[in-house]
């Protein structure tokens, strides 16, 4: 972690007259780990969707949000983005192949089959096993971990420097979600990037973060490293999160994350 890639100011966001997100100011540093975490509503996604251009029309967003390189990191480009779901992110009419070549061709000026090959190259690097099957194969002939898998592979095609995951692996099993977690992990040191990690579970987030976020209607109740925040929670809001989860209220997992 070095200098600041991204600073924000007071960013709030309103989605008619429901404000989403209030005053968030934060700094996001360049090739960090940062975990959001918050109950159901309390403005992770909002938060997520701002800094990537992701709103859908009618938000109002304000503040500033102050990037350190000279052009606004770009979405599909610079940045990738994985959803929850991906069978809402994948194009059910399009094979495998197509779809995760389609964003290295238009963005890395790669011939057709050169993207072709860095897609079979990605699924191979995600861990699909028969990768040359499944370039061919449609969305709906894979498992849920499968797609996530895809679309993991899909939003890295353009090897951008800021990946996204919002919620990527609530929807999977808890074994292949600690599969997706590791592969997230391994992805981003190997590609040197910058990670922001939106999950309910905080327990989840601090297997993967470098720092936490918490967020609560809309506030940045508080941020700091994952030790910190785990041994040392400063706001009532994340004693909370910690409290109910078992885990990490038994004094050895507190203790050994705090020295670590
Ligand atoms: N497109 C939208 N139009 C209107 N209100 C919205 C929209 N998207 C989100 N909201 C509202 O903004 C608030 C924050 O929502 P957001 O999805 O950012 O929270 P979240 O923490 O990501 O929740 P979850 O974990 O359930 O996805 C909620 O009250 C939500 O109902």
């Amino acid at each position: 972690m070095t200098a600041a890639l991204c600073n924000l100011s007071n960013m709030t966001v309103r989605y008619g007259g429901r404000t989403a997100l209030s005053d968030v100011s934060l700094n996001l540093m360049a090739g960090e780990r940062l975990a959001i975490v918050g109950e159901s509503g309390s403005g992770k996604s909002t938060f997520v969707r701002a800094l990537a251009g992701l709103l859908p029309r009618g938000a109002i967003c304000d503040g500033q949000v102050h990037w350190a390189s000279d052009q606004a990191p770009r979405l599909g480009r610079d940045i990738g983005f994985v959803f929850q779901d991906a069978s809402a992110s994948l194009n059910p009419l399009l094979r495998i192949g197509e779809q995760v070549a389609e964003g290295a061709k238009r963005h890395l000026g790669l011939t057709w089959q050169a993207a072709y090959d860095h897609a079979q190259a990605l699924l191979e690097q995600v861990r699909i096993a028969n990768a040359p099957a499944v370039m061919r194969a449609y969305p709906h002939q894979l498992s849920g971990g499968q797609r996530q898998r895809v679309a993991i592979a899909a939003a890295i095609a353009s090897r951008p420097s800021i990946l996204i995951a919002d919620e990527a692996t609530s929807a999977l099993d808890t074994v292949v979600q600690a599969d997706i977690v590791k592969l997230l992990d391994e992805l981003v040191s190997k590609n040197a990037m910058t990670l922001l990690f939106v999950t309910h579970d905080i327990a989840l987030a601090s297997n993967l973060a470098d720092r936490i976020a918490v967020f609560k209607h809309g506030h940045l109740v508080e941020i700091g490293p994952v030790a910190d925040v785990l041994s040392k929670p400063r706001s009532s809001d994340t004693q909370d999160l910690i409290a109910g989860h078992f885990d990490l209220t038994s004094p050895p997992l507190i203790a050994e994350v705090a020295t670590s």
